[in-house]
C-alpha cells in the first residue's frame, strides 16, 4: 500500500475499464476514501490535463492498454486475478466480445467482483441499446417528478442519475459483495442500472403518495407545489431557496418577512392556496437582493439558503470552514466524502499514468 492511499477502503484493489460518467465516478469515490483503483485506457487517452478526467479520474493509476489484442486481454486478466473488484461499464456483451467478461474473470479469480455500470442494465428489451442519463431517468419515473405546471421537467444535469442511480448504488454494490467474498470467498456480478437505481431513490416521495401528498398533477405536491418549498428571484436576479416544510419554522418564515399578521398566509398548508401564495411570495422576494435576504434569514431555522454557483459555494463562510471545496491544480473541485473520524481520506493527487501492467503487477503481487 503506498503513503497516499489512506482512507478506509486502503488496502482494496480496483480494475476500473475507462469508459464515461457514471462508471470513472465511482473509481473517483473509492480512490478518495483510499482504494487502489487502477484504470485501464485506450490508446488514445488524452494526457491528463484539465479536462474533466482530471477530477474524475484523481487518486488513480492507470495503464493503456490496447484491448483490441490477444496480450492486451491476457494482461488485463492477469490483474482481474490479483484484485478484488472490477468496474465496467460498456454496452453489454462488449466486454464478452473482448474475452473479459464475468465468466472468464471470476474463473481467473473466484473472489472477485464484477462490477457492471449501465443505464438499462444488463437485461431487458433496452439493454443492447444507447441512452444517456436524461433518458434513463425519463423512463424510470425519477424525471416525472421534477417540474413546475406548464414547463418541461427539469433535471440537475447528471446528478439523478449517472451519480445518484448510478455511481453510487455501483459503489454500494461493490462493497456489498466484496464484504460478502470476504466472508464466503466467492465473488459475485454486480449489475448496477441507473434506471434500477434511480427508481430505487424515489421510494422516498412514493412514501407520500397514501396520504395524498404526492399527487400526478404537477405543482400540486409537497415538495413541488408549496409557496414555503421553492426558489425564488431576488432582485438582484440571484436565487434563493425556502424549505420550511414544518409548520414552526414557516411561522418563523412568515415573521421574518413581516406576513405574520397577513389573513392570507394563515392557510398556507392547504392546497388550494398554493398558486396566489407563491406569487405573493415571488413578488415579495423580487423586492430585495439575495445579500438582503440572507441578512435577514440565512442562519435562521426559517429553513433558508442562497443558491450558490460553485464558485460561491467554496468561499461560503460554512462550505469553506468545513473544506468542502479545493482548487486542487487549479481546478476547482470538492473534497473527499463523507467524512471519517478514525481513517481520514488523503488530499487526492492528480491521476498517475504507470510504465506497463508489470509495474501494477509487480505491487499488487507485493503485499
Ligand atoms: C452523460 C451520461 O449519461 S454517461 C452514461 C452513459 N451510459 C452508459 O455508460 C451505459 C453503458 N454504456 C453504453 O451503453 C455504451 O458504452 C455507450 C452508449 C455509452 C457508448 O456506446 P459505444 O460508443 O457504441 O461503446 P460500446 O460500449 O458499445 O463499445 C465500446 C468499444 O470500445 C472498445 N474499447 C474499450 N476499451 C478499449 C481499449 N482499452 N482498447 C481497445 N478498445 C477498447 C470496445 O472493444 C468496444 O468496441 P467494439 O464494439 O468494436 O468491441
Amino acid at each position: 500500500m503506498s503513503a497516499d492511499q489512506r482512507g478506509p477502503l486502503a488496502g482494496l484493489r480496483v480494475l476500473e475499464v475507462a469508459g464515461i460518467g457514471p462508471g470513472p465516478f465511482c473509481g473517483m469515490l473509492l480512490a478518495d476514501l483510499g482504494a487502489d483503483v487502477v484504470v485501464v485506457e485506450r490508446i488514445e487517452a488524452e494526457a491528463q490535463g484539465r479536462g474533466p478526467q482530471a477530477i474524475f479520474n484523481r487518486g488513480k493509476r492507470s495503464v493503456v492498454v490496447d484491448l483490441k489484442k490477444p496480450e492486451g486481454v491476457e494482461a488485463v486478466l492477469s490483474l482481474a486475478a490479483q484484485c478484488d473488484a472490477l468496474i465496467e461499464g460498456m454496452r453489454p456483451g462488449v466486454m464478452e466480445r473482448l474475452g473479459l467478461g464475468p465468466d472468464v474473470c471470476i474463473g481467473r479469480n473466484p473472489r472477485l467482483v464484477y462490477g457492471r455500470m449501465t443505464g438499462w442494465g444488463q437485461t431487458g428489451p433496452l439493454a443492447p441499446v444507447a441512452g444517456h442519463d436524461l433518458n434513463y431517468i425519463a423512463l424510470s419515473g425519477a424525471l416525472w417528478y421534477s417540474g413546475q405546471p406548464g414547463t418541461p421537467p427539469l433535471a440537475p444535469p447528471t446528478l439523478i442519475g449517472d451519480i445518484g442511480g448510478g455511481a453510487l448504488y455501483l459503489a454500494i454494490g461493490l462493497l456489498s459483495a466484496v464484504m460478502s467474498a470476504r466472508a464466503t470467498g466467492r465473488g459475485q456480478i454486480v449489475d448496477a442500472a441507473i434506471v434500477d437505481g434511480s427508481a430505487h431513490m424515489l421510494n422516498l416521495i412514493l412514501g407520500l403518495r397514501p396520504s395524498g401528498q404526492l399527487v400526478s398533477e404537477r405543482g400540486a405536491s409537497l415538495l413541488d407545489g408549496p409557496h414555503w418549498y421553492s426558489t425564488y428571484r431576488c432582485a438582484d436576479g440571484h436565487f434563493i431557496s425556502v424549505g420550511s416544510l414544518e409548520p414552526k419554522f414557516y411561522q418563523l418564515l412568515l415573521t421574518k418577512l413581516g406576513l405574520a399578521g397577513d389573513p392570507s398566509f394563515a392557510n398556507g398548508y392547504q392546497r388550494r392556496t398554493w398558486p396566489e401564495l407563491r406569487a405573493k411570495f415571488s413578488e415579495l422576494f423580487a423586492q430585495r437582493t439575495r445579500a438582503e435576504w440572507c441578512a435577514l434569514l440565512e442562519g435562521t431555522d426559517a429553513c433558508f439558503a442562497p443558491v450558490l454557483t460553485p464558485e460561491e459555494a467554496s468561499v461560503h463562510p460554512h462550505m469553506a470552514e468545513r473544506g468542502v471545496y479545493s482548487n486542487a491544480d487549479g481546478v476547482l473541485q470538492t473534497s473527499p466524502a463523507p467524512r471519517f473520524s478514525e481513517t481520514p481520506a488523503a488530499t487526492p493527487r492528480p491521476m498517475r499514468r504507470e510504465p506497463d501492467v508489470s509495474a501494477v503487477l509487480q505491487r499488487w503481487t507485493s503485499r
